[in-house]
């Protein structure tokens, strides 16, 4: 039934009312969300502006975030800053601005956010990465370096080594010598994972169908994964945050029963390898260590140490194939100094300089972690006049870093000849006096940088050294690899694919075949 004349005379006003009423109430609200929306502006008594940056703020960057970082330093400069949600970040884009902020002013810029999904809900505030600058980070790193100071890593290199052949010989048997293509992902994350496992646990997994591998390189792949800037969604029960607490117990269970394992062996009197499990329980008391501490500094060696590792291997196999003449060069380099008789060892690293070249130039090209692990300010500080408040969240940004054309001319150009005659480890370039003449970033930089150095750098080079020194390593006609598209958010390693790797000898089946897989008593 229509309504009569009156009556729409009468309803008119107040529908009219009622919509600028809503006009109103819409409009005030966009009006008190303007300030959630646009960045916000902040200078300090002395008029010091934060720096500069783009105008909205954000929840979360586009995939890939280190190209738009890329990008808007090129129009903010070398440090600019963005606001994720209501969080300050400043994103550091020159060498030289990252040496004085994180190297230089260390005791300011080198503690850790703590409401991130990663250091709250899985890391529970411990495992050194995700402690702030105190006490308990200095404890903790330095039972950690216990096993990763480089006179350590000398104490078990045989080991690494031992990992490293029984990578090749599974790579060569999995692809009937040669003959079939091989996806190298999990052989490679084996030896990582192995190598971490031997550290944290004196103990390894000794069958490549071990379900422990999959599943440890599964929660690393999901630890890379689950990134989380903006604080308030922390509040909220999202997806993100069920996968964080799912993660943290996941990593209790599967390593607090490895822990428990050496803990009966040792009270049971079994001599239990040097490892940090066994260095944890025997100063859990002395040292005031939680059950949490224990598990989450062995959970990080796992975490930290196994895709970091494996992704520059698998990016090293991935780009290598598009490079012949690079590899070819690689293998005179070889045969001249190292011939085919023997490996080439940790002690021939010096005598191959070309091959020192391309691991550098594969860590500058394919950083595993493009923005390191974010570092957080303790106190308020002026930067060349800009203000950079207490509580400031700082990226390093490796991408740009690795990118800067005076540095490294034609970066985007793979090209292992810029390193030659860097005759030193990254350890030692991080601490040249001239920012310069740094290597790289990959390591992260200051008081955090990764105390995993010198055991990442020896796993790599015997890995990529005799990985050349075996194969030939070729593309699959038909299956382009791509080397820009990438898996995990915080840590990155190339999407799935597949290689031919041809043995470059006769009797590399033979001396592959000489060691057998130890099985080590756990
Ligand atoms: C190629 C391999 C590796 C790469 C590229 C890498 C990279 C990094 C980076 C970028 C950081 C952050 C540094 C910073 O905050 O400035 C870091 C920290 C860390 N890394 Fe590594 N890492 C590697 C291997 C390892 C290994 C093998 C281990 C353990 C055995 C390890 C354990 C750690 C730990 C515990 C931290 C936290 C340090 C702290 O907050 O004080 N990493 N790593």
């Amino acid at each position: 039934m229509s309504a009569s004349v009156p009556e729409l005379l009468f309803i008119q006003p107040s529908l009219t009312l009622a919509k600028a009423v809503l006009s109103l109430l819409v409009g005030g609200l966009l009006l008190s969300l303007l300030p959630y929306l646009f960045r916000k502006h902040l200078e300090d008594k002395d008029g010091h502006t934060i720096p500069p940056g783009p105008l909205l703020r954000y929840a979360c960057l586009r995939k890939y975030p280190e190209r738009t970082l890329y990008a808007w330093a090129k129009k903010y400069g070398p440090l600019f800053s963005v606001w994720m949600g209501d969080q300050l970040f400043v994103v550091i884009s020159d060498p030289q601005v990252a040496r004085d902020l994180l190297v230089t002013n260390g005791a300011i810029f080198s503690s850790r956010k703590q409401y991130f999904i990663k250091n709250q809900v899985i890391l529970r505030g411990r495992a050194i990465t995700a402690s702030p600058y105190d006490d308990k980070w200095r404890q903790h790193r330095r039972i950690a370096m216990q096993l990763l100071a480089p006179k350590a890593v000398q104490g078990y290199a045989h080991l690494l080594d031992y990992e490293n052949r029984i990578m090749l010989r599974s790579l060569f048997n999995e692809t009937n010598q040669g003959t079939l293509p091989i996806d190298p992902a999990h052989y490679v994350g084996r030896f990582a994972f192995n190598n971490m496992l031997t550290l944290s646990f004196g103990t390894r997994t000794d069958t490549a169908t071990d379900p422990l591998v999959e599943k440890a390189i599964l929660m690393a792949m999901e630890f890379m994964d689950l990134t989380d800037f903006v604080e308030p969604l922390q509040k909220i029960p999202t997806y993100t945050r069920y996968r964080g607490y799912k993660l943290h117990d996941d990593l209790v269970e599967v390593y607090g029963a490895m822990i428990l394992r050496v803990k009966a062996r040792m009270d049971a009197g079994e001599d239990v390898p040097d490892c940090l499990a066994k260095t944890l329980l025997e100063h859990q008391e002395k040292e005031n260590l939680d059950w949490e501490d224990v598990c989450m500094l062995t959970a990080v060696f796992t975490l930290g140490g196994v895709h970091s590792v494996s992704g520059i291997i698998l990016w090293f196999l991935a780009l290598i194939p598009s490079h012949p003449e690079i590899q070819a060069r690689a293998h005179e380099e070889l045969d001249r100094v190292v011939g085919r008789e023997n490996w080439p060892t940790a002690e021939d690293e010096h005598h191959l300089p070309y091959i020192r070249a391309i691991i550098k130039e594969v860590q500058r090209v394919h950083t595993p972690q493009w923005m390191a692990t974010p570092h957080c300010s303790s106190e308020d500080f002026v930067f060349n006049g800009m203000y950079i408040p207490k509580g400031t969240v700082l990226i390093l940004n490796c991408y740009s870093l690795h990118h800067n054309e005076e540095r490294y001319p034609d970066s985007f150009a793979f090209n292992p000849d810029r390193y030659l005659g860097d005759d030193l480890s990254c350890a030692e370039s991080a601490k040249l006096p001239d920012v310069m003449q740094r290597d790289h970033w990959t390591f992260g930089a200051g008081r955090r940088i990764c105390p995993g150095l010198a055991v990442a750098e020896r796993e790599l080079w015997l890995a990529i050294s005799c990985l050349l020194w075996s194969f030939t390593i070729h593309e699959i006609p038909g299956e382009p690899i791509s080397l820009e598209e990438y898996e995990g958010s915080s840590g990155r390693t190339p999407l799935p694919y597949r290689v031919k790797l041809v043995p470059r000898h006769g009797h590399l089946g033979s001396i592959l075949t000489d060691e057998e897989e130890k099985t080590i008593k756990f």
